[in-house]
């Protein structure tokens, strides 16, 4: 479905991406030559067993840490190009992000969470598109209530409603249902996936959790910080089927 503003190509693509940490003994490649791409309007699941590199692709694609070589780009703009303080304002504008612990400020309101980013960066939230995301995430009643008077559920409905405020080109999630039961954790997966199909948003989750991944359109696998499969649209079992390859062993071929 087309969506005003849309702009061609992908929200975010890697290239030959490789990412080694330390050196000498301590040298491990976390990403090894990684190209793919997160299309527009799509909700990605990535997964792969713990050490394969799920989180270190999040952090570079995101500018969050830098790459040692290849590229990573947001909507076509080469993040390497860019100063510390350009990447700062182009993850303020251009990224949302949802992570496992919520990480709200816990002195400020839940409106005020919300918004805090597009405030620090001088902006006022566009009202209607504030209140469609708040209306999304069901908070209405609540948006004067502090980080603490709020469960984990609506915590993280708070942060995922903070991570789409700014409209941005793709929202990055590690392990968003993480520290929620599985009905809070189903309910924030329902929203993440209504921001994509209802609101043409675009969003990358890692997860480790197979029912989680199968709220995605597609879950791409890493394995020893390689890309090593891309299902589409796969439901939670073929998910699990492929996670019970790897633990036998099957880390590269599908
Ligand atoms: N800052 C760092 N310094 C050194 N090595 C690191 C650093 N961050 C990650 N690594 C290593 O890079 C590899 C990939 O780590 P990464 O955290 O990306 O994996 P992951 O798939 O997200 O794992 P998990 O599922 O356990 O969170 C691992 O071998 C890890 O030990």
């Amino acid at each position: 479905m087309p969506f005003p503003g849309t702009v061609t190509g992908p929200a975010a693509r890697a290239t030959g991406l490789t990412k080694v940490y330390g050196r000498g003994e301590t040298r491990v490649t976390a990403l090894d030559a990684v190209s793919v791409e997160f299309a527009r309007g799509r909700f990605t699941a990535v997964m792969g067993p713990s050490g394969s590199g799920k989180s270190t692709l999040m952090h570079c694609m995101a500018g969050l840490d830098t790459v040692t070589s290849g590229s990573a780009c947001i909507g076509g703009t080469e993040l390497s190009s860019l100063s510390e303080r350009q990447l700062t304002r182009l993850r303020r504008e251009k990224a949302g992000f949802v992570f496992q612990g919520f990480n709200l400020l816990p002195t400020l309101t839940a409106l005020e969470n919300m918004t805090l980013p597009l405030r620090i960066a001088g902006r006022e939230p566009d009202a209607a598109w504030l209140e469609t995301v708040v209306a999304m995430v069901g908070l209405g009643g609540r948006l004067g209530h502090r980080p603490a008077e709020l469960s984990g559920g609506q915590q993280q409905r708070v942060a995922v409603a903070r991570a789409l405020v700014s409209r941005p080109e793709i929202v990055f999630a590690d392990e968003p249902t993480g520290n929620l039961d599985s009905r809070a954790g189903a309910e924030i997966l329902g929203f993440l996936r209504e921001s994509v199909r209802e609101l043409g948003q675009t969003v990358v989750m890692v997860t480790h959790d197979p029912v989680a991944a199968a709220h995605a359109d597609r879950v791409v696998f890493l394995a020893d910080g390689r890309v090593v499969d891309d299902l589409h649209e796969p439901g939670a079992d073929a998910v699990l089927d492929r996670m019970l390859r790897f633990e036998a062993g099957d880390g590269r071929t599908t």
